[in-house]
């Protein structure tokens, strides 16, 4: 692409339009495809949400329900064939003007991962280099995106490690990912994100790989750098209890859609979509109760499997598991509103 063609892209992604002033990102009605020669893997169908200013919306489903894939989407980093073919992803840039960041050019998404928009993933040692000190890796995080030396960036990776708590940090930024713990790595992950200042993080299962205790420690950390940061964070997993520690709103993904989106207490108390209310059964927390010998009961799965992405219902994609189907249930839904701030892609129970 040449610059002019860039620039004339951006003239265009620059239409930001419909971003509430508290709104960090909003993505409206978005749609991603793989296209393959002969068939087409619909993964993301029409999802919406909103992120506010300073909050935390969790993104919550199973695995395969296109958590991740939203999440690239918004980076531009999709894997061909891989695009998004509808809607728009609105974007607040820390200068104050809004962007839709589905028409941005190749150079102004660079611009914008890791200045703008950090991500964390489950597996950080995947993310780190193992041949380079943790020191040195987060020092060329902050050289790539802000002019400084590298004295500079070393001292600034010693404070980001202090940030995350990571004890002895003049001594640890010289150690190798491998002389770390998995939450020891993850912290330091969480450093790397930070070292740009970015105004949103995507944290994507952050916790899945650690143990519970561990997994609390760095939910903790990140609610506090939160507050301090004052940055959004829109954290993906599939655990409804880490949903319960870390977030403010929540949206339910299945099978590539968003059937429900809540305030996180709405949620829990008053679940509509009964894909949601599966899922709420199934977390640990809600089976504490112990049959007559005093063994824990089992825990409840949802019986029955996903739809195919490539062969998709025209209905409700939870009515071939549902337990309240009708007749109607084989009819297009849509996601509307069942109480305050709080929207169900189901009808008969909004109608309850
Ligand atoms: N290149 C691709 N071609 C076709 N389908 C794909 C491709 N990449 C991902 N998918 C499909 O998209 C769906 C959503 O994947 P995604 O990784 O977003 O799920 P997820 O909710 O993040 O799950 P997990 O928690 O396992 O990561 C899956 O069914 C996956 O098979």
């Amino acid at each position: 692409m040449s610059r002019s063609d860039e620039a004339t892209t951006d003239r265009i992604s620059a239409n930001g339009q419909g971003l509430a002033p508290d709104e960090v990102l909003a993505v409206e009605r978005l749609s991603t495809h793989f296209v393959y020669k002969n068939r087409t893997a619909k993964v993301i169908r029409d999802v919406s949400f909103r992120l506010k200013k300073g909050r935390t919306l969790a993104i919550v489903g199973e695995s395969g329900s296109g958590k991740s894939v939203t999440s690239l989407s918004i980076m531009g980093l999709l894997s061909e064939p891989g695009r998004v073919v509808d809607g728009r992803i609105l974007y607040r840039l820390s200068s104050g003007e809004a962007v839709d960041l589905t028409g941005a050019s190749k150079r102004t998404m660079r611009r914008i991962r890791g200045r703008e928009i950090s991500m964390i993933f489950q597996e950080p040692m995947s993310s780190l280099n193992p041949l380079q000190t943790v020191g040195d890796q987060i020092a060329e995080m902050i050289w790539l995106h802000m002019a400084t030396n590298r004295a500079n960036a070393r001292k600034r990776a010693v404070d980001l490690l202090r940030l995350v708590e990571i004890p002895g940090a003049e001594r640890r930024i010289d150690d190798y990912p491998h002389h770390m713990s998995g939450g020891m790595r993850q912290r330091v992950m969480i450093a790397m994100a930070l070292a740009c200042d970015p105004s949103l993080l995507i944290a994507d299962e952050p916790t899945t790989a650690l143990d519970v205790t561990i997994q609390a420690q760095i939910l903790d950390l990140m609610r506090r750098l939160q507050g301090e940061l004052d940055m959004s964070i829109l954290f993906i997993t599939h655990d409804m209890g880490v949903v319960a520690e870390i977030a403010d709103d929540v949206a339910v993904m299945y099978a590539g859609v968003a059937v429900e989106q809540a305030p996180v207490r709405r949620l829990f108390d008053a679940p509509n979509h009964p894909y949601t209310r599966g899922l709420l059964a199934s977390i640990p927390e809600a089976n504490r109760e112990r049959d007559d010998k005093g063994q824990r009961v089992r825990l409840t799965a949802i019986p029955g499997t996903v739809p195919s992405l490539y062969d998709l219902p025209p209905g409700c994609p939870f009515e071939t598991r549902c337990a309240w189907r009708e007749e109607a249930c084989l009819e297009p839904v849509s996601l509307e509103p069942c109480g305050p701030d709080h929207l169900s892609r189901c009808w008969k129970m909004r109608q309850a």
